[in-house]
C-alpha cells in the first residue's frame, strides 16, 4: 500500500528562497502536482473567512500565485489531510469532522477547471464538497399549467416526506398570496437571476409566459445532499436543457383530458389575470405538441381523475402503500489526529494509535471508485465503510 504523498508544509518552507506571500497560519498540507507546482492549502493569517486558503508555489518562475477559488470553500478545521488522485484533483479530509462535511475535492485541473482557467486568464481551483453515497435520480415533471403538477407533486411529498425532496426554481414573477419565499419559489430581481445564469449556477432556464424561471444547480444539490429523490416541477424548455446536460433524470409529462378542462383548471385556480390565462393557454397548446418529442419525455401520464393519476405516478415511481424508507445514510467522525494511504481510487483511514493499548481507535476505507460529478456541483458516490472500530481498546466493529 504507498503511503499518502501528502506532506507537511514546513518540509516545503525549507527549500523555498522567496517565502509565502501571506504568513501561514495553523495547520497547512502541500501536494505536488507534476514537475512545476505545489499546492498549499491551509489557513491563511490575512485570510478575513475562517475557509480553508489554497496557494501555488510555481517552481519554474519561483513565484507564489494566489489562484481563483470556485465553488462553495470548506470551513477551517483543526487538522486535515490531503492526498492526490491525479493529476486533476486532491482529496482534502478535514480532521474532527462528520462524514457528511469531512471530505473535499479541490479541483486543480478538471475540464471545469480547464474552462475556468481561460475565461479568469490566471489559475483557478475549484471546491466541490464529497458525499457519501447517491440519491436515485431525480424526477422532472412537466405540463402545461393548470394541469395539476403541483397538486401532483404535493401529494407525493406529503405521503413520502423522507423520500422526495423539490427542487425550488428561481423565478422572475411576483409571488402569489400564499406562496413563500424559498418554499414554493426564490422569488428574485432580473438583473439578479442574469447575472447568476452567466455565473454558471443555473442548471436549466428559460423564458415562460413573459418571466424568467430556473433551477440553480444547489436547488439539486441541498434535495440530494439530505439523501432524497429530487423532483423539478420545469416547463417544457427547461425538460429539454435538463435532457441535454449532464444530469440524469426520469421524464414525465403531464396532460390534461382534454384542452377545455386545462382552461376550466386555469381558471378555477383564479391565480391569473384574463390575460395571463391566455398567454398560458397559448403556450400550452405548443407544450402540448411537443409531449411525442423523441427522445424527451419517458411517460406520459393524463390526469383526468386526480386519484388515478397520482395512483399511475406511484405505479411508475415504483412505490407501493407503505413505501416510505429513510434513505439518510449513517454519519461517522474523522478525529483531527489521522492518517491516510491510497492504493488506487481506495483511501485507508487510520484514526487514532494502534500501538496504544485501550486507546480509542478506527480505521475507514473510503473507496473512491464510482464517483460521479463534481465543481460546480458536488462529488457523488463515495463510499465509506468502517474497517474496524475500537473503543478503550474494546474492537466493536470488523
Ligand atoms: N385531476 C384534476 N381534476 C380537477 N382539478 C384538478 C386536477 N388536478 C389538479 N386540479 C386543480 O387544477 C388547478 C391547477 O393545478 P396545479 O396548480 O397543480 O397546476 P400546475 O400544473 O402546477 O400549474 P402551473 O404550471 O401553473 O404551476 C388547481 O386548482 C388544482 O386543484
Ligand atoms: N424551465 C423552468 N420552468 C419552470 C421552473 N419553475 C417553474 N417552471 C414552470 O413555469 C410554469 C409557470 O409556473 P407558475 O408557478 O408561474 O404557475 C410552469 O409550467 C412551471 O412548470 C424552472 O425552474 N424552470
Amino acid at each position: 500500500m504507498g503511503e499518502a504523498p501528502a506532506f507537511f508544509v514546513d518540509d516545503l518552507q525549507k527549500d523555498l528562497t522567496n517565502g509565502f506571500p501571506l504568513k501561514s497560519k495553523g495547520h497547512e498540507t502541500a501536494i505536488n502536482i507534476g514537475h512545476n507546482k505545489t499546492y498549499v492549502i491551509g489557513g491563511m493569517e490575512n485570510e478575513s473567512t475562517s475557509t480553508i486558503g489554497v496557494r501555488i508555489y510555481d517552481k519554474s518562475t519561483g513565484e507564489w500565485v494566489i489562484p481563483v477559488v470556485l465553488g462553495p470553500k470548506p470551513k477551517l478545521s483543526k487538522g486535515h489531510s490531503a492526498v492526490l488522485l491525479d493529476e486533476d484533483r486532491i482529496l482534502v479530509i478535514k480532521g474532527n469532522s462528520t462524514s457528511d462535511d469531512c471530505f473535499w475535492f479541490l479541483e486543480v485541473n478538471t475540464t471545469f477547471v480547464k474552462e475556468q482557467k481561460k475565461r479568469f486568464e490566471t489559475d483557478v481551483v475549484a471546491w466541490s464538497r464529497g458525499v457519501i453515497g447517491e440519491a436515485e435520480i431525480p424526477i422532472v415533471i412537466s405540463g402545461p399549467s393548470g394541469v395539476g403538477k403541483g397538486t401532483l407533486i404535493s401529494k407525493l411529498m406529503e405521503e413520502f416526506p423522507s423520500m422526495f425532496g423539490f427542487s425550488v426554481s428561481h423565478t422572475t414573477r411576483a409571488p402569489r398570496t400564499k406562496e413563500q419565499i424559498g418554499v414554493h419559489y426564490h422569488f428574485t430581481e432580473r438583473s439578479v437571476m442574469e447575472k447568476d445564469i452567466e455565473d454558471g449556477k443555473f442548471l436549466e432556464f428559460a423564458s415562460v409566459h413573459g418571466n424568467l424561471y430556473g433551477t440553480s444547480i444547489e436547488a439539486v444539490e441541498a434535495v440530494t445532499d439530505k439523501g432524497k429523490r429530487c423532483i423539478l416541477d420545469i416547463d417544457v424548455q427547461g425538460a429539454r436543457s435538463v435532457r441535454a446536460s449532464s444530469l440524469e433524470a426520469i421524464f414525465i409529462f403531464i396532460c390534461p383530458p382534454s384542452f377545455e378542462d386545462l382552461e376550466e383548471r386555469l381558471r378555477a385556480r383564479g391565480t391569473e389575470t384574463e390575460e395571463q390565462i391566455q398567454k398560458r393557454l397559448k403556450t400550452a397548446r405548443a407544450e402540448l405538441e411537443q409531449r411525442n418529442s423523441p427522445g424527451l419525455f419517458d411517460h406520459i401520464l393524463v390526469n383526468d381523475n386526480l386519484d388515478t393519476c397520482y395512483k399511475n405516478l406511484k405505479k411508475l415511481l415504483g412505490l407501493n402503500e407503505g413505501a416510505e424508507t429513510t434513505l439518510l445514510p449513517e454519519l461517522v467522525e474523522v478525529p483531527q489526529e489521522h492518517t491516510v494511504s491510497k492504493i488506487d481510487q481506495k483511501i485507508l483511514i487510520n484514526c487514532g494509535n494502534a500501538e496504544e493499548e485501550n486507546s480509542s481507535r478506527s480505521m475507514f476505507l473510503l473507496d473512491l471508485s464510482s464517483i460521479k460529478g463534481g465543481a460546480p456541483g458536488r462529488t457523488r458516490g463515495l463510499n465509506l465503510h468502517i474497517v474496524e472500530s475500537c473503543i478503550n481498546g474494546t474492537k466493536m466493529l470488523s
